[in-house]
């Protein structure tokens, strides 16, 4: 009877200590709203039965106000869509990192890559990654970029005359192909995972079950992992990416590059700057294949979603594709595989304000994670206490009515005249994240990008069924749709 009342007491007094710990939370409630949820579930329930619908994070902010406080299990969350909050954010330097359970489940399925890494590891990897994507090195990619465009191309014309077709596997399939090239070496396309699309199913597996191990952290012990039955899977998955890398990566160790043949551009490649690292002793394998996989992971998918949203809005509305389709007429007169090099990319101006709305409708990641490492004080007064995790939600940031005003959900590309954007909050737009930690491969979207808009606006005119309340859904942590976009394709001369 005694022993019962004595783990009672210690029950009570773990559980007043739990609490207690956790006090500089519950503070913070007193200064910033937002749902309560159910105990020990928090919020958790009402956005799995919402398929993880983006427009929930929204629904909560016209009830609470553009910054809310919700919690994830037992884990609080503070939500921000308001540029001064977002602005105090990612000029903290107190506000650079990953969770380390969002960071445990990245490096468990693509290894010790840049976008993993905390703290001093980071900093130390972003200042070696850096000179991989200066502009000269992303320049020397613009023959993989319009080779596989062309590529791209030759399928699609197959879909002209055809009614309306799935393309997004085809522009992912571009945007994977691309992705590996550049930072692996043109030597993969030889491989027989990267013909036969092995390569691209186990690589989306190893996204996928990121996207489950952040979201279910549970899953990351792996016996939990392996009576779910997906612990098999993933082992596979990384073993096939894996490999391929490895074999890469050797082939390219044994080589002696001739310094005065190699141009400065392919010294510095991904691949490249990973081996010369293992030589010197600074990278392990595990970390030169971790960086490899992360730079394939962030960049494929997301690019493909810009390019694949770009093509949906145009095909939406056939009197912005109309103008896109002058200016392209002007800059190449001709139709067919022509090449596009930078000076023709830097005149295509009206491009450049089509790419930024679709980026702002449909920003490829709609929301970054990070982790206060210190107490950090919001220009507004409010204290955000130490290891409180934060949501940037981008979405709702580049739909903010009082940043874009009434039309904010509308697709409209004169919101990036000089004159217009001029009058916007620096952190209103920022789908590549701003700040010491924003995305490292921009400049590469952005050319990338453009290669494939322009030869594929150039070539086809596009339409399509699709209307704009069918874009809205969020699944993987990347958008998704209501409904299948599905465009026709007619062809230009
Ligand atoms: C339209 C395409 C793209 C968009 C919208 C985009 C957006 C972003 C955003 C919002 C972040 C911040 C994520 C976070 O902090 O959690 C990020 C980080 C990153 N991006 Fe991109 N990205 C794109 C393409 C690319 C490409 C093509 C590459 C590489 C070739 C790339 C490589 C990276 C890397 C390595 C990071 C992590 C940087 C770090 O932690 O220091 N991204 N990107």
């Amino acid at each position: 009877m005694i022993t019962l009342q004595l783990w009672i007491a210690v029950g009570i007094l773990a559980w007043i200590y739990f609490l207690w710990s956790r006090r500089r939370f519950y503070l913070l409630m007193l200064r910033v709203k937002g749902p309560v949820g159910y105990p020990f579930l928090g919020s958790v329930v009402g956005f799995l039965r919402n398929k993880r619908n983006i427009g929930l994070a929204g629904k909560v902010a016209e009830k609470y106000g553009p910054t809310f406080l919700m919690w994830m299990g037992t884990v609080p969350v503070l939500v921000t869509s308001e540029p001064n909050v977002i602005q105090d954010i990612l000029t903290s330097p107190h506000c650079l990192d990953k969770s380390q359970t969002a960071c445990n489940a990245i490096i468990m399925n693509s290894g010790p890559g840049i976008l993993a890494l905390r703290g001093s590891h980071w900093v130390e990897r972003r200042r070696k990654m850096i000179p991989a994507f200066k502009k000269n090195v992303v320049m020397s990619f613009l023959p993989i970029f319009n080779e596989e465009t062309n590529s791209l191309l030759s399928v699609l014309d197959t879909f002209v005359g055809q009614g309306e077709r799935e393309i997004l596997p085809n522009v992912l399939n571009w945007s994977f192909r691309t992705a590996y090239q550049t930072t692996l070496g043109s030597d993969v396309k030889a491989n027989t995972s990267f013909k036969n699309g092995t390569l691209l199913k186990n690589f989306k597996y190893t996204m996928e079950n990121t996207t489950l191990a952040i979201l279910f952290p549970l899953v990351q012990n792996r016996t939990i992992a392996k009576l779910l039955g997906i612990e098999k899977r993933r082992t596979e998955a990384t073993f096939v990416v894996n490999e391929l890398t490895k074999t890469l990566i050797e082939e390219k160790m044994t080589n002696t590059p001739d310094e005065n043949q190699e141009s400065l551009a392919i010294r510095n490649t991904v691949i490249s700057r990973v081996v010369e690292f293992i030589k010197s002793g600074e990278f392990s394998y595990e970390d030169a294949e971790g960086e490899c996989s992360i730079m394939v992971g962030a960049s494929f998918e997301t690019t493909a979603v810009t390019v694949f949203s770009t093509l949906t809005f145009l095909a939406m509305f056939p009197e912005y594709q109309d103008a896109a389709f002058v200016e392209l007429k002007d800059v190449f007169p001709n139709a067919g595989d022509f090449e596009v090099s930078n000076d023709e990319i830097q005149k295509l101006v009206y491009l450049d304000r089509v790419l930024n709305e679709s980026l702002r409708l449909i920003p490829a990641i709609p929301l970054i994670a990070r982790e206060t490492s210190q107490e950090v004080k919001l220009s507004n007064g409010i204290l955000l206490p130490k290891s409180l995790t934060l949501c940037l939600d981008i979405f709702h940031t580049h739909r903010n009515k009082d940043s874009w005003g009434p039309e904010a959900d509308k697709f409209n590309p004169d919101n990036f005249l000089p004159e217009n954007i001029s009058k916007i909050h620096q952190y209103a737009y920022i789908p590549f994240n701003k700040g010491k930690r924003s995305c490292i491969g921009m400049k590469y979207a952005e050319i990338a990008a453009k290669v494939a808009l322009s030869k594929i606006l150039r070539n086809y005119k596009l339409s399509t069924s699709f209307r704009t309340e069918d874009f809205v859904f969020i699944e993987n942590l990347s958008i998704d749709f209501a409904k299948k976009p599905l465009l026709e394709l007619q062809r230009r001369d």
